[in-house]
């Protein structure tokens, strides 16, 4: 099976989670879309979704699916995204698609966070993915010399802006073994607007596509 098969198998598998007559919360990316593409084939099942990119609104939109603003939206049972990368306790690398800040929001306040990954995002350590850092531009000095002093090497998305305007930082050279306590001190840092780990509230469930399947992962 292609990568993308193993993401399309992942990304179907997670349309049974959907809650018929619930608004979804819709991830971002390339694994993101082909569950965008599933909930088109049932979206006279559900009352419509909140996008975490602009991407993810404009395809959805496409299929037809009503959109809604998370302000408006007291309730999202489920929220489904894909990672960069994904570890035994379900911690997680995002932000590759640079749609980390709306992507927290919107995981914030679902109930159940399902992640969708082929199993090549599956790490005993998080780290090897660059973790993406989005930080409002003027603080990007200061905010790259804090991240090299807690021993990364960050590195500036050329030519990239975020949906909020933002810049972002790939910082590399990072060994994340406790990414819960890293997430809280990068958001120390002033400038830094969201950091791409998702550990202190990470998936839910874990839904793991390899060539002999889709596996199920809890978390614990
Ligand atoms: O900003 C992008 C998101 O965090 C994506 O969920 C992540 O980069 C994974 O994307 P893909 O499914 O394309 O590998």
């Amino acid at each position: 099976m292609t990568q993308d098969e193993l993401k399309q198998a992942a990304a179907e598998a997670a349309l049974d989670f959907v809650i018929h007559g619930s608004i979804v919360g819709v991830g971002t990316g390339s694994t993101a879309n082909f569950f965008i593409d599933g909930l088109g084939r049932m979206k006279d099942r559900i009352r419509g979704a909140v996008a975490s990119s602009e991407a993810s609104a404009q395809r959805l939109a496409a299929h037809g699916i009503t959109l809604f603003d998370l302000n408006d939206v007291t309730e999202l049972p489920v929220y489904v995204d894909g990672a960069d990368e994904i570890d035994a306790s379900l911690a997680m690398i995002k932000g590759g698609g640079g749609a980390l800040t709306r992507e927290k929001i919107v995981a914030a306040v679902a109930t159940r966070f399902v992640c969708i990954c082929d199993a090549t995002k599956q790490v005993a350590t998080l780290g090897r993915f660059p973790l993406p850092v989005e930080i409002i531009p003027m603080a990007r000095a200061q905010v790259a010399r804090a991240l090299t002093a807690l021993g990364g090497r960050p590195v500036l998305r050329e030519g990239f802006i975020t949906d909020n305007g933002n810049l972002i930082l790939d910082v590399h050279g990072l060994q994340l073994a406790d990414p819960i306590a890293f997430e809280s001190e990068l958001n120390q840092i002033v400038g830094v607007v969201t950091n791409g780990l998702f550990a202190r509230r990470g998936a839910d469930t874990l839904l793991l596509a390899a060539p002999g399947g889709v596996r199920r992962i809890d978390a614990v």
